[in-house]
């Protein structure tokens, strides 16, 4: 007997993530697209779905998932700027919902997630890491939620290995001239039309430096990712941050 296709509804589908996940939840043979909302629609066509993808914006992902869970559906999220306050209430709402899933992924392209997981086990060895990231200039936020997660990936690493912050000698600088410091790790954005989304990891040691580069050239790079994360969450309740607890790494 062949099961049925899950439902799947779309939040900021005319925004340029929503519309091309549209388009792959469309293609997907597992999956049926039975609504595509993007502001001021009305949600009541989401109670029909199973699973809500959202791709919206950092200031509209909370109300959207306050009202998701409270209607007992399943989220996928790739909007960014989720904060530890953002994530510990989320666990709150989910504590009283115990069958409802939600995923946050900063980022849905498998060569980003394992360069994230590179980047923490290089982490181990070099005390001193930077990261560049680089994107089109239409995007909302910075830095991006990929180098956010992976300078506390890069923290977490450290702390384990029991290691410090590499040292530098700068001591006089420009404002912003050494970037955001996200967990010790300076993090530098780039903000380019012709971009898509890019992020360098860079290492250095004694007489060495390595550097560790994702390149997204393309939206459809993030959708064999949000596909995955469908199929999952309707049988992981409870809250999952990146997507690499989900793929089999
Ligand atoms: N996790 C990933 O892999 C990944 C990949 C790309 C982008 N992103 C993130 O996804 C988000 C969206 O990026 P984008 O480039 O598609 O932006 P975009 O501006 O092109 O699209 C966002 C869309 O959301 C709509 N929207 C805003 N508020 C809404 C609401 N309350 N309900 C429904 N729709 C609403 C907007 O009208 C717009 O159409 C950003 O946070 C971005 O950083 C994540
Ligand atoms: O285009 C964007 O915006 C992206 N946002 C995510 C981030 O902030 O890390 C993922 C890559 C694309």
């Amino acid at each position: 007997m062949t099961e049925s296709p899950i439902r799947v509804g779309v939040l900021g589908a005319r925004g340029r993530m929503g519309a091309t996940v549209v388009k792959a939840v469309e293609g997907a043979a597992d999956q049926e697209l039975v609504a595509a909302l993007d502001a001021g629609d009305d949600f009541a066509a989401l109670e029909k779905a199973q699973v809500v993808v959202d791709f919206t914006h950092p200031d509209a992902v909370m109300d959207n998932l306050r009202w998701l869970i409270a209607h007992d559906l399943h989220a996928v999220v790739g909007t960014t700027g989720f904060s530890e306050e953002r994530l510990a209430e989320l666990r709150g709402l989910l504590a009283d919902k115990p069958s409802v899933g939600v995923l946050i992924a900063p980022n849905f392209a498998l060569g980003a997630v394992l360069a994230m997981r590179f980047a923490a086990q290089a982490a181990k060895f070099y005390a001193s890491a930077e990261i560049i990231e680089l994107h089109h200039n239409r995007k909302a936020d910075a830095p991006s939620g990929t180098a956010a997660h992976t300078a506390r990936m890069i923290a977490a690493a450290r702390a384990e290995a029991g290691l410090a912050p590499g040292p530098d000698a700068t001591t006089s600088e420009m404002d912003g001239a050494r970037g955001a410091s996200v967990e010790d790790v300076h993090v530098h954005s780039v903000r380019l039309p012709g971009l898509v989304a890019h992020e360098e990891i860079l290492f250095g040691g004694e007489g060495e430096t390595l550097t560790i580069r994702h390149d997204s050239l393309d939206r459809t790079s993030f959708m064999p990712g949000v596909l995955l994360g469908v199929r999952s969450v309707v049988s992981r309740p409870g809250l999952t941050v990146g997507l690499e607890n989900v793929l089999d790494l």
